[in-house]
């Protein structure tokens, strides 16, 4: 059956990043016979200046229609003086709630190739192979109330609530569980027991889930703990569960042990396979236009999209292997190139990679 494929480039190098992951699609579509369909949407900024709002009725149609989103990326200092409820981020995060994509999986893995761009010493990243799953439709994020106002004191005041029932807990410990099972064994989930009562309720619920489970082994850390971790031994971890906030930073120190946020995929989950696959990283206002960023990221998402969504890990590997290829031959946008490799464009990377596929 012919699968719909939702595109939402949104801002910044989003357009630029989503269109080599197009080609890369349309790729496997004609030479691998991937049965799809692509439709565009507006989304974020450029929502915003079309109809006035970050996520158009027209545009979560489409979505809730899809079965696989491929998102760019969203915001930029042009939206930044919209009220909150009416920025880009609000769309993406209106999108995310309203599909239920509660599971946010986030690899890092070192591509050999990189092992002297990664932030860390070669010895203590080689092989790096991590997951962190971050649940992405609860939490500070969405807790209610929050909001800002004058207090009695006369003073400006703003707070937000990181609220989880057992039931949001039990859903992505189950799914975290069930992806280091598919791994190494190893869970590690990240909290802050020691602080709040959110936290607490988090770690027992993970440590009642966890007889479900008894071949897997479970480890607890604080989130402090677990950022500095991640730069001091990160291949001590296997799968890290954790909630919506503390998995954003995390994700973002990790890709850093990849060599370049310009690196990591990320794919987001309903209950039912339905997935929106976007990288990591934002919509870089700093060189959009350019050329110049690393669509990596995007096409890794693309090969998740294969894997998680459309059953085609056959697929996905020959993605992931062509990715491999065109580093091994040296082409590298700014963020990952080194004295020895080759200047190339966001466009020169994904046409090497549709080569590759062909
Ligand atoms: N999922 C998303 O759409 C998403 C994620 C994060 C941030 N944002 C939004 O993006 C905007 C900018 O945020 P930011 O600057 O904090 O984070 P960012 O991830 O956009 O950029 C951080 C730094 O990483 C670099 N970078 C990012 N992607 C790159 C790529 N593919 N290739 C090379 N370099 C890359 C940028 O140039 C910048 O120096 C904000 O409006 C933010 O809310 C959106
Ligand atoms: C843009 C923003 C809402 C988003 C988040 O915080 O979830 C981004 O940082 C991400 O990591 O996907
Ligand atoms: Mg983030």
């Amino acid at each position: 059956m012919t699968a719909r494929i939702l595109v939402m480039p949104g801002d910044g190098v989003g357009p630029e990043i989503c269109r080599e992951a197009v080609r890369v699609l349309e790729a496997l579509a004609s030479d691998h016979g991937l049965d799809i369909e692509l439709e565009e949407a507006l989304v974020g900024g450029a929502a915003i200046d079309a109809e006035g709002v970050p996520l158009p009725e027209s545009s979560l149609t489409a979505a809730r229609a899809a079965d696989a989103i491929l998102f760019g990326s969203i915001g930029g200092p042009k939206w930044d003086d919209q009220p909150r409820d009416n920025r880009p981020e609000s769309g993406l995060l209106r999108l995310r709630s309203e599909l239920g994509l509660f599971a946010n999986l986030r690899p890092a893995i070192l591509y050999p190739q990189l092992a002297h761009v990664s932030a860390l010493k070669r010895d203590i990243v080689s092989g790096l192979d991590i997951m962190i799953v971050r649940e992405l439709t609860g939490g500070i994020y969405f807790g209610k109330p929050a909001g800002r106002h004058m207090n009695a004191n006369g003073k400006r005041e703003a707070f937000n609530t990181m609220r989880y029932d057992e039931d949001e807990i039990r859903r992505i410990g189950r799914a975290a569980f069930d992806i280091a099972r598919a791994r190494g064994g190893r869970l590690c989930s990240v909290d802050k027991a020691n602080v709040l009562d959110v936290s607490q309720l988090w770690r027992d619920v993970m440590t009642e889930l966890h007889a479900e489970y008894e071949d897997i082994e479970l480890t607890h850390m604080y989130v402090d703990n677990a950022a500095m971790q991640l730069v001091r031994a990160p291949k001590q971890f296997d799968t890290l569960v954790t909630g919506n906030l503390f998995g954003d930073v995390l994700s973002d120190a990790a890709a850093m042990l990849t060599g370049s946020i310009g690196m990591l995929p990320s794919a987001s989950m309903d209950t039912n396979g339905k997935g929106l696959y976007e990288p990591v990283h934002g919509s870089a206002p700093d060189i959009a236009g350019q050329g110049v960023a690393n669509p990596l990221a995007t096409i890794l998402s693309v090969a998740m999209m294969l894997r998680y969504t459309l059953d085609r890990g056959d697929l996905a590997d020959k993605v992931e292997n062509a990715v491999g290829y065109a580093l091994d031959r040296g082409l590298r946008t700014r963020d990952i190139m080194d004295d020895e490799t080759q200047m190339a464009s966001t466009q020169e990377i994904g046409g090497a990679i549709v080569d590759m596929l062909r």
